[in-house]
């Protein structure tokens, strides 16, 4: 079984991660991991805290001459910030600073406080905060060198930013993958890019903030990852949790996702063909790839909705969690639209949850085992 947990906080030293049931003999490119953490940094609308700083990871088990070994990985993401925060996230303590008593709505700062006896919201927002993601970013970068091997790839792109729209036109992979390198909010049009900036621009000039939408797609997956037979073990059911675990993500599609309540079953659901070159086909993929809770060899289409940014500069009201009066809420250094960065870290939870299905039908030993496992059934569904 694949599994990884995460832990750190935002302003303390590091951000680390444990990650077990990886096959052995995948070979491993530390800098395949330093590009998605640096492009998970990037984005039109970002904060002060992505010029600190410069992700990079640092492996320290698990991976031995470039190449896993079947241990757990375990990898750290230093916080170059921390060497400003030493005084106020000591873990030894005394308490410096002021403790923070006004809870931010759409945070996790009120509910956390009351949850946990804290007194300072600070105990709180520094490991809700999306600093996390960093480290699950390094996990989806590894989980791609699986599923490269594999013959599947994956690119998320930013669809939509505070109601402006992107046009996007089908593209092979390398040129989707490249116009979304290229492009600073990660979209695919660059008339609705240019809008999105100016919203963005909008939005921080009034001391606001925006959310947005991004689409993930998966190419090369094989039929049949995840089952019918088990609530927990439908792919979908998989994704959707994995999309909606991202800090702010508010709704996740599959396919045409909530369109299908418009639609009559006979315009809904993808007709099937045969062709003996080409197996069983579908010519429009309404479904996102995925019927029955597995992957049915058609592209993978999730979208994933973020709600805007909680920090705001012009604060909304909030309540002093010391004296109860009536406050505005806390004002921290914050981005102002991160749908770009959001859209690089669900690609890498789509990575992970498609990783954990290939190695549960195939095998985690080792890479070897793994290719001719998949080899071999791709040989039986095409008859031979
Ligand atoms: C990449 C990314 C960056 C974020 N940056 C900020 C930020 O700078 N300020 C902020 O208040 N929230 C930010 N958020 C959102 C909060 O982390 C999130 O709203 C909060 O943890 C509460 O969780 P919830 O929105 O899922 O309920 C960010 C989220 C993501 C995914
Ligand atoms: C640090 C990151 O995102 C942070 C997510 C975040 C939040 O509340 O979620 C608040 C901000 O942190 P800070 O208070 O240090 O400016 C963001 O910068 C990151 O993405 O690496």
């Amino acid at each position: 079984m694949l599994r990884f947990i995460t832990a750190g906080e935002s302003h303390g030293p590091a951000l680390t991660t444990i990650i077990e049931g990886l096959p052995a003999g995948v070979p491993v490119d530390i800098e395949l991991i330093n590009r998605d953490l640096a492009r998970r940094q990037k984005g039109f609308g970002r904060g002060g805290r992505m010029l600190i700083e410069q992700d990079r990871v640092e492996i320290t088990a698990g991976v031995r001459f470039g190449q896993t070994l079947g241990s757990p990985v375990t990898m750290v993401i230093h916080n170059r910030d921390w060497e400003n925060w030493q005084d106020r996230m000591s873990p030894a303590g005394p308490p410096s600073g002021q403790a923070v008593s006004s809870p931010r709505p759409g945070h996790a700062d009120l509910t956390g406080v009351l949850k946990y006896d804290r007194q300072d919201v600070r105990d709180i927002l520094e490991r809700a905060s999306a600093r996390e993601t960093a480290a699950r970013v390094a996990v989806g970068a590894l989980t791609k060198q699986v599923l490269t091997a594999a013959g599947i790839k994956i690119i998320a792109h930013v669809t939509n930013i505070g109601g402006v729209n992107a046009q996007v036109a089908s593209r092979e992979y390398d040129e989707l993958q490249s116009a979304v390198f290229a492009s600073e909010l990660g979209c695919l049009d660059a008339n609705a890019e240019t809008q999105m900036k100016a919203a963005i621009l909008e939005a921080k000039n009034h001391g606001d903030s925006l959310g947005g939408i991004f689409e993930v797609l998966a190419l090369g997956v094989l039929p049949g990852l995840g089952s019918h037979v088990q609530w927990d073990r439908r792919l979908d059911t998989k994704l959707a949790a994995a999309l909606m675990s991202i800090q702010a993500i508010k709704g996740v599609e599959v396919g045409v996702g909530f369109e299908y309540a418009n639609l009559p079953g006979s315009k809904a659901h993808d007709q099937i063909y045969y062709e003996p070159e080409r197996g069983y086909y579908r010519q429009t993929n309404n479904a996102g790839g995925i019927e029955g809770g597995m992957s049915n060899g058609e592209p993978i289409v999730l979208r994933a909705a973020m709600k805007p940014i909680p920090t705001l500069m012009t604060p909304l009201s909030s309540v002093d969690i010391v004296s109860k009066a009536p406050i505005q809420a806390n004002t921290e250094r914050s981005d102002v639209c991160a749908v770009t960065a959001a859209a690089v870290v669900g690609e890498a939870m789509t990575a992970i949850v498609l990783t954990e299905v290939l190695l549960e039908k195939f095998g985690n030993d080792n890479l070897t085992d793994l290719l001719s496992a998949i080899s071999h059934y791709r040989q039986r569904l095409a008859g031979l």
